[in-house]
Formats: C-alpha cells, structure tokens, sequence
C-alpha cells in the first residue's frame, strides 16, 4: 500500500471517534429515511385497506405506525444535522493534516531538477489534493453506507418472501461493484484527461497573451492561435465523450435498478399469490427496493471516487518520494572555510548526459574563484550542487567551518518582489536604515535611490516602479552584502552592468568580503583582480566535463 494511502488512514484513525460517529450517523439517516419511505407507504396502503369496512376502520390502530414515521421523520432530520457536523469536523481535520505534511514535502521539492511550478503539473497536483481529500466524505461514507443498507435490505426482504435474495443479490452486486468501476473508467478517468487538456490549453493561453508582441514581431501569432484552436476542440471532443458516457453509464444504471424493482415484484407476486405475504407488506417492500435504489445511486459516484481519491494519493507519493532528496553535502569543523569536491558527477533526471563528471577541486577562503566555460557547460549547475538545491548524482562534497546558512547564492535572474524596496533588500530581515544606505553605496546604487519618492517605502515592482537589467543585479547583490554569509555564490553577478561601474563595484566587494570564499560564474573574467584565482569547466568529451584550477 503506498505510504500516503497508510498516512491518510493514520490521520483518520487519529479522528476515530469522530469519523465513526459521522458513519453511524450517516446509516442512521440513511436507514430512517429509507425505512421512513417503506413505513409511510405501508402505513397509507394499510390505512386505505383499512377504510374499506367500517369494522377495519374502528380496529385499525392508527398511533402506533403513525408514532413510528413521525419517529423515524425526527430521526432522519437529526440524524442529518449530527451527520453532516461530525463528518465535515472529521474530513476539516484530517485535510488540515494532510495538506501541512503536503505541502511540507512540496517546499522541498528541488525546482531545478523538475519544474513542477509549471501550470500542468501543479493544477494536476491541486486536482490530485482535492481527490485525495474526497477520501472519507465523498467516498468511504457513502460507499460504507451503501453497502451496509444494500445488505440490511437483502436480509429485510428475505425475511418477508424467503429466497427472494437469489434473485435480487446478482443486480445489487451489479449495481454496487460493476457500476462504480464503470463509473469510473468511462466517466471519471476521461474527465481527468479532460482537466488535463484544460490546464494545457489554459497554459497555452496564457502564454500566448504574455507573448503576443513577439509572435507577432516573428509573424508566428496566427499560428499559435490555430494551435490553440486546435487544442480548444480537442477538449471539447473529449468533454463531449465525457458527458456522453455519463449519460450511457446513468441509464444503464436505470436500467438494472428498474430490473431490480421488476425482480421484487416478480417475486413479490408469487409470494403474495402463495399468501406468504399481504398487499400492504409488498407495497412497503416496494417503497424498500425504491428507498435502497437512492441510497445506492449516490453510493455509484461513491466508490468511483474511492478509486481516483487511491490513485491521486499515490501519485502524490510518488511525487513526493521522487523530490524530497536528502542534503548530500557533508559539513565538518575546522580551522578554515574549505569547499572539497571529490568525484563530483551531476545529470539532471531528465537526460542521462552528465553535465558535471568526475570533478575533482579544492575551494578555500579567503579567496575569489572565477567560473568561465562556454555557455551551457554547468558553471550554474555547479552552483546549484555547492548551494545544495541539486544533489549529487556521484562524489561528495565535504564543506569545512562553515554550515547550510552560511552559503549563500546570488542567482543569474532576480526576481522582484511586488513591495517596497526595504522588502525587496531585507527579505524578512531587519536592518537599519544606515546599513541600506551603505549597501546601496557599495553597489553603486544610491543615486538612484535618491530619485525615489518614498525612499526605502517606495513600491517596486511590475506596475510599479520597474529595475533595468543592471540595476536589478545590483540589487541581487545587495540583498547577499545584506545576508553576508561565509561562503558566496554569485551566478553572472555583473551582466549587464557596464565594465567601468562592474570593476569599481568588484573592487569595493573585494574590501568588503575580505576574508571569505567567494565563487563567481563570468563570461568576464577581465574584472577579476590580481589575487583572484580562475576555474574552468573544461567540456571534455560529450557530456563529460572538469574542474580545473589554472592558476
Ligand atoms: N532544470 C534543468 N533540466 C534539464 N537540463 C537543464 C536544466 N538546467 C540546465 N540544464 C542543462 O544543463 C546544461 C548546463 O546548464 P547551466 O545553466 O549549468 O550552464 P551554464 O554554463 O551556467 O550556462 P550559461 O553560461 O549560459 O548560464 C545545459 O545544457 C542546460 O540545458
């Protein structure tokens, strides 16, 4: 059994006393308003019967049936109101829980390795939560229900005309297990294709619309919206087979529970022809066979979601299995802050090529490492391998005197947050307004600040006030100074700033990270200074590919 599918039951069993009492008080209403249906039905048949002669009319009991539907009546309603406040109490907790331990296996997923931030697969992931969660409210309660009343009916009605549960056993069976896994497979599966299509055709979309100027400037915008045309109606054709199933899958389901009534009052005859039973008793089993046919009906949908909300748990397992990767690196004390890769081999699961293979450094303070490679040779995957966001796939790499919060990472894109700048320097941090300013002072970024109108509370981002490409990788670097860890990764930190202000900014950030391990990945190693020593990622063959100290 996979190990979310265990988890999703400990976390009921966790609420057993609610979840039980919702089961019992959902049987309850269900078994009340069945039996309401059958007793009322009886009741009228009886009383009618009754009226025919005067003497029936006088000895007639009256209360008694009528105090058993008012009964039942009462029960029903109140069994109802408790039902619905214990199950939705139990099915609240349990998806409290299991959207935490979710979602806290999620924030670990690494997004470098498999971009599961794209539209599909986290609307797939959001599709596979809610069927997860549908577990116990929309299908183990009336699934359980269902199948409990459906016994208890069989039992009721043999009780009365005996052996009649040969004939009816075969169409309940087929009613309760034949048509929810029909249900299932020619409804619900084909839907989940169509929610696929859907978010598909809704990422294209919006692709489309966040791209237009350039399809148009490249005269490719008619072709994407045919594509998308395209894609449109082949949701539609499956939306289409969807709902046409549906419409199949429901009449046949008609159809066995009318075969179902044609048994009972085939054999209800009989028995009534043999005197076995009276007209009022085979008008109440009637209504009974009417009565279990409803709860059945929405029993159907039931156990089919059973099936998607089993399925969606293990695909989430599997997700969650396949992302939460241990923190290979190793860090140990020492006198000094030493990086050592040894045999360090990296390919992302997609291809099999390994883009880092077999490296083989030392990477000490208080020193500057320039990177420079070909572009898509792996200086950033190097990185991402030293920062811990990607795992090894081979090798060690053993970190001295230092520990995971003091690496810190300046990636090749910054992103900007929609809020003020103290925001978008402090991340969640405090710090003091002279230190911001002496920050910005070290990125040569404070005449700009002096153009804002709210200083540091002034809003940036889109819609707002925007950063040029070398203005936001200043602001990249600010936000490191501000973190000032031991070890520091920057990822192109000077592209797009222009040499002259690129050399003056190193050259303060060399003062002012004196002492530390510092690695830079650079198409522009001119700006690196005298005592900086140089790396490259050597492409030896195909796929294979070496750190190699030069200097
Ligand atoms: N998330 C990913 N999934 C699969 N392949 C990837 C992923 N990220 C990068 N790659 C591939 O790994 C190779 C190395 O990429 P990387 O970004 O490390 O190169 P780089 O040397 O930093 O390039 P650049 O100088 O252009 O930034 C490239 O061929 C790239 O296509």
């Amino acid at each position: 059994m996979p190990r979310l599918v265990k988890r999703y039951f400990c976390l009921l069993w966790q609420q057993r006393t609610m979840a039980t009492l919702g089961l019992l008080l959902a049987t309850i209403t269900a078994i009340s308003g069945i039996a309401l249906l059958a007793v009322s039905g009886w009741f009228i048949s009886a009383t009618a019967l009754a009226g025919l002669s005067i003497a029936g009319a006088h000895s007639f009991n009256y209360f008694a049936p009528g105090a058993i539907v008012r009964g039942l009546s009462i029960t029903r309603t109140l069994g109802r109101y408790g039902e619905r406040l214990t199950t939705h109490e139990a099915t609240l907790r349990v998806i409290s829980r299991l959207r935490a331990e979710l979602f806290g296996e999620l924030a670990k997923h690494s997004w470098q390795e498999q971009p599961l931030n794209n539209h599909d697969a986290s609307s797939r992931l959001m599709e596979d939560i809610k069927h997860a969660e549908a577990l116990y409210l929309s299908a183990l309660v009336p699934g359980f229900v269902m199948l409990l009343c459906s016994l208890l009916y069989l039992i009721t009605v043999s009780l009365f005309v005996p052996d009649i549960w040969i004939w009816l056993a075969p169409t309940l069976c087929i009613a309760v297990f034949f048509m929810p896994w029909l249900y299932m497979h020619l409804v619900l599966q084909p839907q989940d294709v169509l929610h696929q299509q859907r978010s598909q055709q809704w990422s294209s979309a919006s692709s489309l619309f966040n791209n237009v100027r350039t399809l148009i400037l490249f005269q490719r915008f008619t072709h994407s919206t045919q594509q998308l045309q395209q894609a449109a109606s082949t949701a539609d054709y499956s939306e289409q087979q969807a709902s046409r199933a549906q419409q199949h899958v429901m009449s046949l389901s008609q159809l066995i529970l009318a075969v179902q009534v044609l048994v009972m009052l085939w054999q209800g005859l009989l028995a009534l022809s043999y005197g076995y039973i009276e007209g009022a008793h085979l008008f109440m089993l009637l209504l009974l066979t009417l009565g279990v046919q409803e709860v059945i009906l929405t029993g159907v949908n039931s156990l089919a979601n059973f099936g998607l909300g089993y399925t969606a748990l293990k695909r989430i397992d599997y997700l969650a299995s396949n992302i939460s990767k241990k923190d290979q690196r190793q860090f140990v004390s020492a006198d000094a802050t030493v990086i050592k890769v040894t045999q360090l081999s990296y390919h992302y699961p997609q291809r099999q090529t390994l883009i880092i293979d077999k490296v083989n450094t030392e990477l000490s303070a208080p020193h500057w490492y320039w990177i420079t490679a070909p572009s898509g040779h792996g200086k950033t995957t190097f990185l991402h391998l030293l920062m811990g966001h990607l795992q090894p796939s081979d090798g060690t790499l053993l970190i001295e005197k230092s520990s995971a919060e003091q690496i810190g990472l300046m990636p090749q894109k910054i992103d900007l947050l929609r809020g003020t700048l103290r925001y978008n320097l402090c991340l969640h941090q405090q710090h003091s307004d002279e230190t911001l300013q002496e920050t910005l002072r070290l990125v040569e970024l404070e005449h700009w600040f002096q153009q804002l109108p709210d200083g540091f509370d002034s809003w940036l981002g889109e819609g707002e006030r925007m950063l040029s490409g070398g203005e936001l990788k200043r602001l990249g670097l600010a936000r490191l100074i501000l973190q000032d860890p031991q070890i520091l990764l920057l990822d192109e930190p000077t592209a797009g700033i222009d040499q002259l202000s690129a050399a003056r900014i190193l050259s303060k950030l060399h003062h002012h990270w004196k002492g530390k391990l510092v690695i830079i990945n650079s198409h522009d190693s001119s700006l690196s200074c005298s005592t900086d020593k140089a790396l490259t990622l050597n492409q030896l063959a195909e796929g294979v590919s070496e750190v190699q100290k030069i200097i």
